[in-house]
């Protein structure tokens, strides 16, 4: 098993600030009798991205969801950028917006335009102008390559164009991390380069970002560690060279030959 704390060898890891930026400790879920987080310790540095693989049921979408509290938990803490998340509340209201998410479902609201899919949040939470709300919405569908398109309605752009209003929106909020949960699987295989290249450039840029897919050329192309679950566990985590060239739970080697020969 790789240390928590020292797993990330990527290049991009800006981790110089000291303490993690996400951190999870002892993070234990139920459903009814299924236990489907078991005792989850996991830390992301700053500027760290994180992908999470494993079989389906594993518990990475429960997990990612944990993170910003969407789901309740039996036991454990959850820390963001040093404040600990409460359960409920106003506190937990305003630090939940350090966590942009992005859904499988684009969930985008579809009477409105592109546009105001992404300057509501912020205008709303933040109780910033309007006219600096549109630049800056401007400013990030220009960054997913959809600025274009700020007029039509969500059903007028293809899914992919869409799942990148879905980016934009996440961003508009400002987030110290993203989560993305499978981002790209209800989309045509044609459009999932595209988000996955806007994913790529947010790296890049130092976006801390934990990502559930079963997209393995992202994690090769942007992860800086792959955390592998089974059973609602972390079973092994490591650089993506290193654990796809070399896991070492049979776990996740049993896992690997199955999704590498798909
Ligand atoms: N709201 C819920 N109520 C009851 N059981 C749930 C709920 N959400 C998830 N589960 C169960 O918890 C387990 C973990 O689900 P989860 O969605 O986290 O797995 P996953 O690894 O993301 O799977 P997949 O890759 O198929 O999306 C599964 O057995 C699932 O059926």
């Amino acid at each position: 098993m790789v240390d928590l704390a020292t797993a990330s060898s990527g290049p991009a890891a800006h981790d110089d600030e000291g303490a993690p930026l996400v951190e999870l400790r002892g993070v234990d879920k139920h459903f009814g009798p299924l236990h489907v987080l078991k005792q989850i310790d996991l830390t992301v540095a700053r500027g760290e991205v994180v992908v999470i693989i494993g079989p389906s049921g594993s518990g990475k979408s429960t997990l990612c969801r944990t993170i910003n509290r969407l789901e309740t938990i039996d036991a454990g803490t959850i820390t963001i950028d040093g404040r600990e998340l409460p359960a409920e509340g106003r506190e937990l209201a305003r630090l939940r917006a350090d966590v942009g998410m992005v859904f499988q479902s684009f969930n985008l609201f579809a009477h409105k335009t592109v546009l105001e899919n992404v300057t509501l949040g912020p205008i709303k939470a933040k109780g910033v102008k309007r006219a600096a709300a549109r630049s800056r919405a401007m400013e990030l569908l220009d960054r997913v390559g959809v600025a274009n398109q700020a007029e039509k309605l969500p059903a007028q752009l293809s899914g992919g164009q869409q799942q990148r209003v879905a980016v934009a929106r996440a961003l508009a909020m400002d987030p110290k991390v993203m989560l993305f949960d499978e981002p790209t699987s209800a989309l045509d295989p044609e459009m999932i380069n595209e988000v996955l290249d806007v994913m790529v450039g947010l790296a890049r840029d130092g976006m801390t970002m934990l990502v559930v897919t079963h997209e393995m050329g992202f994690a090769r192309r942007a992860a800086n560690r792959v955390v592998f679950m089974d059973g609602g566990e972390i079973v092994e985590q490591a650089d993506p060279e290193t654990f796809f060239t070399s896991p070492s739970s049979a776990r996740a080697r049993d896992f690997l030959s199955k999704i590498l020969t798909h």
